[in-house]
């Protein structure tokens, strides 16, 4: 089923171009009547990401990693964030761009990475899909020490946590990024069981 003939665009204007795209589009929208109703929305492009849990089964523990992030500073977050690894995929597949990543943040160097979903992650503004990713780790699959990259100004601590403190921070609001509470409450389901 496609919706594209609902929808008819009749100006994008680009507001911004940096390390996103923020244009404004105005569009007409068939409602179910089947009336034309004129709208008008805001939204920022930066691409498509993806984002991975690394698990240990017997150690029931799992590698986040925590840095600032100042969007969230700015909105009352007086701390540094407690994620899973993530990054842009600029022009690679998902699962080539996660182990990458995986790397470069967590020092991890993962063997088999299992697609689980992806998700829009705020989808009335921003276009942003994340692929999710799971991977067995094991502790001699530490090759580095990770970080990120300290020239892009990341510098990023990586936490090995068993699965059910990372569900009580969760809980208690020590852990409030989305992306991370997908999947580790994945994890609680599917994974520890
Ligand atoms: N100077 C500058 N650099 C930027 C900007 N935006 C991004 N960068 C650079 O681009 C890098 C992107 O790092 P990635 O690891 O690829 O992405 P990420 O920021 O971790 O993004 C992931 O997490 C976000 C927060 O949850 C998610 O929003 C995003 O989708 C993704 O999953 C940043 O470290 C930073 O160096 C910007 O506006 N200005
Ligand atoms: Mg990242």
């Amino acid at each position: 089923m496609s919706i594209s003939d609902r929808i008819r665009v009749h100006e994008r204007r680009v507001l911004s171009d940096h390390y996103g795209t923020l244009s404004s589009t105005k569009f007409e929208w068939r409602r179910d009547d089947g009336t034309w109703q004129t709208q008008s929305r805001d939204v920022f492009d930066r691409g498509n990401a993806a984002a991975i849990l690394p698990y240990n089964l017997q150690r029931r523990s799992v590698i986040l990693v925590r840095q600032f992030r100042y969007p969230a500073f700015v909105n009352g977050y007086d701390d540094l964030l407690i994620e899973a690894a993530a990054g842009l995929l600029d022009d690679a597949s998902p699962e080539e761009r996660i182990r990458l990543e995986a790397e470069e943040e967590t020092g991890y160097r993962l063997h088999d990475v299992k697609f689980v979903f992806e998700a829009f992650m705020s989808p009335g503004v921003v276009t942003e899909k994340i692929h999710f990713f799971v991977a067995a780790y094991e502790p001699e699959m530490r090759v580095s020490a990770g970080g990120g990259l300290a020239h892009e100004g990341e510098e990023i601590e990586v936490l090995e946590v068993g699965i059910d403190d990372a569900l009580a921070m969760v809980a208690d609001g020590r852990i409030q990024d989305a992306k991370t509470i997908m999947l580790l409450q994945h994890a609680a389901l599917k994974i520890f069981v």
